[in-house]
């Protein structure tokens, strides 16, 4: 029904991705916001927090204990990893669908979990029903599922730039490498040492090297298409701008193709896909900034026998909310574009 109203609430809307929920989903003609949760700002307004939304969306901030679930239809949990589990675990039985923006369910089980995240899942069994929220690669899960792992970021731009070649299976393995670089709202809302204007302004750092979570989420993602164990190599950058992700993505293929193939391999894999842009030229963050858009141009070195795929993505959006609103629509069969229309902002 298309001028049906679904009831949502966004838990955790005092941070940067619930406030990009809040953009999109307060334009998205389907939907009614309900609520909008914060813990450490409930009772003030909304736009308050966030002055953008003066006179747009001035409804209160409440607890998210006060909240009737039981009159949504879905709830976005736009928390911390570690505590996306718990609201999960109490929720779980209600008739609506949950859309975890979090780490807490993308990976297989609760073993990688505690290895790559540092401490134990407090809810093994969400594993089991739980959708990773790739709308371009598994809708039809996504579809059937009440809990949707909404995948990382740099996971988003990264499996993207490579999908199609490990689909059809033509990757060596071990010969990947994703070299990422994020601007600075990836790390959330609260201010660190590593995030201080100073430590950030007029410079540029790797982090993470070898050990970040999103080497696994990615690695299962392409075992998964591929079917068979993929290894490789990510190595996450911090850009001194405030949103965006530009991944470069290197692979050997098995058997030697050509730029003309290549670029037709992407362009079929991606011909029913509306929000993954394949380019015959580099894509720059700003061409996707404020947008839904993933930005992918592939390139084949005939001199290194190297693909080199570059893709770019607004981290806020296609890397979390706008994402998260994809798979909303997917999961309550609605038109799978409504409410992301955003053109990107450019300059
Ligand atoms: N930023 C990004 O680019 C991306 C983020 N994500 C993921 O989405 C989720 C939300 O990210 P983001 O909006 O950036 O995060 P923020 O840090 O900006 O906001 C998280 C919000 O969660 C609430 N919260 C509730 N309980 C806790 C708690 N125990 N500790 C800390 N905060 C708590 C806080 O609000 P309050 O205290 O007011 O309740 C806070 O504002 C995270 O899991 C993140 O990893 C995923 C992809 C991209
Ligand atoms: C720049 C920056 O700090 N980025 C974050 C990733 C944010 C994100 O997408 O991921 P999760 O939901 O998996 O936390 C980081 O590297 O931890």
């Amino acid at each position: 029904m298309q001028n049906q109203k679904y009831k949502v609430a966004i838990i955790g809307a005092s941070g940067f991705t619930g406030s990009e929920l809040a953009r999109i989903l307060s334009q998205h003609p389907q939907v009614e916001i309900k609520y909008i949760t914060s813990e450490s700002h409930q009772g003030r307004p909304f736009s308050d927090l966030h002055p953008q939304f003066l006179s747009i969306i001035d409804q209160a901030l409440v607890s998210a204990e006060d909240i009737d679930v039981s009159s949504l239809d879905v709830i976005f949990l736009a928390l911390p990893h570690g505590v996306s589990m718990d609201f999960v675990k109490k929720w779980k039985d209600n008739n609506c669908k949950i859309i975890d923006l979090s780490g807490d369910f993308r990976l297989s089980s609760p073993e990688l979990y505690e290895a790559w995240y540092g401490k134990p899942h407090t809810y093994v069994k969400g594993f089991e029903g739980a959708a990773y929220g790739q709308p371009e690669l598994f809708a039809e899960d996504i579809k059937r599922s009440s809990l949707i792992a909404n995948p990382g970021c740099y996971p988003t731009a990264s499996i993207l730039s490579l999908a199609p070649l490990f689909f059809e299976n033509m990757v060596q393995n071990h010969s990947v490498v994703i070299d990422a670089k994020s601007g600075l709202t990836g790390a959330g809302v609260k201010a660190s040492d590593t995030t201080h204007f100073s430590n950030v302004n007029e410079n540029f750092k790797a982090y993470g090297v070898g050990v970040h979570r999103h080497t696994i989420e990615i690695e299962e993602q392409f075992s998964h298409l591929s079917d068979g164990e993929v290894q490789i190599q990510f190595t996450p950058h911090l850009l001194p701008i405030d949103r965006g992700i530009l991944v470069t993505s290197y692979a050997k293929t098995k058997k030697l193709t050509t730029q003309e193939d290549l670029f037709s391999l992407y362009q079929n894999f991606y011909a029913d896909k509306p929000f993954v842009r394949v380019k015959t030229s580099v894509p720059s963050i700003k061409d996707v900034r404020g947008s839904h858009f993933c930005d992918i141009y592939p390139f084949w070195d005939k001199r290194t026998q190297r693909v080199v795929a570059i893709a770019a993505i607004d981290n806020l959006l296609k890397g979390a909310a706008s994402q998260a609103v994809h798979n909303m629509n997917l999961v309550l069969g609605i038109a799978e574009t409504a409410g992301l229309n955003q053109i990107p902002l450019r300059p």
